[in-house]
């Protein structure tokens, strides 16, 4: 065994050259067997396994920065970095993350999560580098998808005035979770695919800068001219344009080619992009059939790919996904915009049935949200769907652009709570504080499945920003009786009682009405409330309950900071309120990987933590 021979970092470079074939090998089959077992990143961790171990051949680390764009593709970096036993324990709680950290390797530089950010980074990294007058080699290292999203021209555009190295690694395997989309997809597609192109840059060019004297003018003459034909000579010219030189395509799985690039990238005193491509999912059938399943994959059967728990009710994104399907039928104006996740929103389903309504802008929030304004401006009525910590990049936008305005833009706020193993970045415990604290917008979370589906309507009729804000997974089908119209503004009093009152957000309605039941069983007399509008408040029925009740408790999945909570309290406090108030919600602190289930008892939010936590603050009245 190989794999057996890589205890850490630059281990690889001990092997003999013809022995990294069956490295190649061993660490597919290493990664497929684990993360059939624990779930993972699987399509674009096997893309990338030679280019991986290319650059820790070509590279020193830790001394050397390589920077993974998103980082969901850090796998075969962890291996070569010592790592395999964390693969045991991976997106566990306690256990190796699915992503870059800097606290579980000098080897990872940089921690990523949200996409497109590699290139900011590793420009800030070259400077620093030049600065300090230090002189490693710093390389980013991105997807073609992650190429769409804005930051990634920022950074391009600054990094064009570099006069010192600086790698960027364009890793295309034609894919971003789904299929990759837009001009610039397009555009490497033509380089890609264009025999024309392939390698004749870096053949024409050093043909002709042989030459003695008239060949360096006619490759200068080349790059300037401003006609298509230079196209004909220079691939990449794009980037060639813009001062970022381009060297490629080089094929993703040929470690010896890459090396030798990268080599040569490495003597540039300027930016370079080496562009490599890749297959995602390569060497495992189902995943090179289905890459975007195999995207971020649940536990599967090896031989067939099939995932291993297959009976599963309805998620929330399903129960969206049906409601955008049929109201597309009924609303002919209501439009869909996703940036880039059409099958982890469920949009697919709407962009099959309406593909003219259906917009993917890419891996893009900031646009997809302006955009959405623009369209909202104009008549229409646009449902954003998207991920609650994705949406946190586009704040501005959804201030700016939408809500100063006043537009009638729906924001669809999936994963809206712990998503669980994919940690820190992804879970969406701030969107109820980041949405409230801009005027104009109305945030609702529904208790149950059906209460999505009325809420959606709700905002389709409503006139002005709207924000539904629901969780990753199941979704909850218990209180089904309890269905009155959504009103604006308005909660939903499903059981009036005494003693102590429950104030629930969305997905904790579920929790409170487990907590509410053990509180009878011992003795206590608990209303349940179901606030269903976090702004705004109801506030008459919050006063209706204070004068009924002698404890308050508030429940959410957000931080508690800017929190329904909080904003309960304060409204209880201006009205000139001294009931008790107990705001129970997640710390004001970043939540790592793990099982939501146990991520909830870590930070408080499960049903035995809330128990406790009423009983303490009842006794101690
Ligand atoms: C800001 C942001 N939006 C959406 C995502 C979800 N996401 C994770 S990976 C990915 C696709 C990335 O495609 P690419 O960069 O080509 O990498 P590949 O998986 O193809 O290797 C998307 C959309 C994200 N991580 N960050
Ligand atoms: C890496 C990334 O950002 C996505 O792949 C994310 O892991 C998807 O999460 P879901 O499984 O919740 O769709
Ligand atoms: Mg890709």
């Amino acid at each position: 065994m190989v794999l057996e021979k890589i205890n850490c970092a630059n281990d690889i470079k001990k092997l003999e050259k013809d022995e990294l074939p069956a490295l190649a090998e061993e660490i597919r089959e290493f990664l497929i067997h684990k993360i059939s077992v624990s779930g993972g990143h699987l399509a674009s961790n096997l893309g990338v396994v030679e280019l991986t171990m290319a650059l820790h051949l070509a590279f020193d680390l830790p001394e050397d920065k390589i920077i993974w764009d998103v980082g969901h593709q850090s796998y075969t970096h962890k291996l070569l970095t010592g790592r395999k036993d964390g693969f045991d324990q991976l997106r566990k709680y306690g256990g190796m993350s699915g992503f870059p950290k800097t606290k579980e390797s000098p080897c990872d530089v940089f921690n990523t999560g949200h996409s497109s950010t590699s290139i900011s980074a590793g420009l800030g990294y070259a400077r620093a580098r030049d600065i300090q007058g230090k002189d490693y080699s710093v390389i980013s290292v991105i997807g073609d998808g992650s190429l769409t999203g804005g930051m990634a021209y920022e950074a391009l555009n600054n990094a064009s005035q570099l006069k010192s190295n600086f790698i960027i690694v364009l890793n295309d395997n034609n894919m971003s979770i789904s299929e990759n989309v837009g001009g610039m997809s397009t555009y490497l597609g033509e380089l890609r695919t264009n025999d024309v192109y392939t390698g004749l840059k870096t053949g024409v060019t050093n043909a002709l800068t042989k030459v003695p004297v008239y060949g360096d003018r006619i490759v200068k003459r080349i790059r300037k001219t401003k006609s298509g034909i230079k196209q004909l000579f220079i691939p990449g010219m794009l980037f060639e344009e813009m001062g970022i030189t381009y060297l490629g395509p080089v094929d993703g799985h040929n470690v010896a080619q890459m090396v030798k690039t990268f080599r040569e990238a490495s003597k540039l005193n300027e930016a370079v992009l080496v562009h490599v491509i890749t297959k995602k999912g390569k060497g495992y059938a189902p995943a090179e059939r289905h890459p975007a399943r195999f995207h971020g994959a649940e536990p599967f059967e090896i031989e067939t790919g099939i995932p291993k728990n297959t009976k599963k009710k309805p998620s929330y994104t399903d129960i969206f996904s049906t409601v955008m399907r049929k109201m597309g039928d009924r609303e002919k104006d209501v439009v869909a915009v996703t940036a880039a996740m059409p099958d982890g929103t469920g949009l697919k389903r709407f962009r099959n049935m309406f593909p003219e309504r259906f917009f993917d802008v890419g891996i893009a929030e900031e646009h997809a949200v302006t955009f959405a304004a623009g369209l909202a401006a104009a008549g229409l009525i646009p449902v954003v769907a998207v991920y609650s910590s994705f949406l946190q990049r586009a704040y501005d936008q959804v201030l700016h652009d939408v809500c100063i305005q006043n537009l009638h833009v729906i924001f669809a706020v999936d994963r809206a709570g712990l998503v669980g193993s994919d940690g820190e970045t992804h879970q969406g415990i701030f969107d109820l504080s980041y949405l409230s604290s801009i005027p104009n917008m109305c945030i609702m979370a529904p208790k149950n499945k059906w209460e999505l589906s009325d809420m959606m309507k709700f905002a389709v009729k409503y006139s002005g920003p709207v924000a539904l804000r629901y969780p990753r997974g199941e979704a909850y089908d218990g209180l089904k009786e309890f269905r009155a119209p959504v009103a604006y503004g308005r909660g939903e009093v499903i059981y009036d009682e005494s003693e102590i009152a429950i104030l629930a957000v969305g997905s904790m309605v579920r929790t409170a009405e487990e907590v509410r039941q053990q509180l009878k069983e011992m003795g206590y007399a608990c209303s349940l409330i179901n606030a269903r509008f976090v702004k705004p408040i109801d506030e008459e029925l919050i006063l209706e309950i204070e004068r009924d009740h002698c404890l308050i408790v508030t429940l959410e999945e957000n931080v508690k900071s800017g929190g329904f909570g909080e904003k309960v309290l304060d409204y209880l406090n201006q009205a000139g309120s001294h009931a008790k108030v107990l705001n129970i919600a997640l710390p004001d602190d970043y939540v790592e990987h793990g099982n939501v289930d146990v991520l909830k008892q870590e930070v408080g939010i499960d049903a035995g933590s809330v128990l406790k936590k009423i009983v303490a603050a009842y006794i101690g009245l």
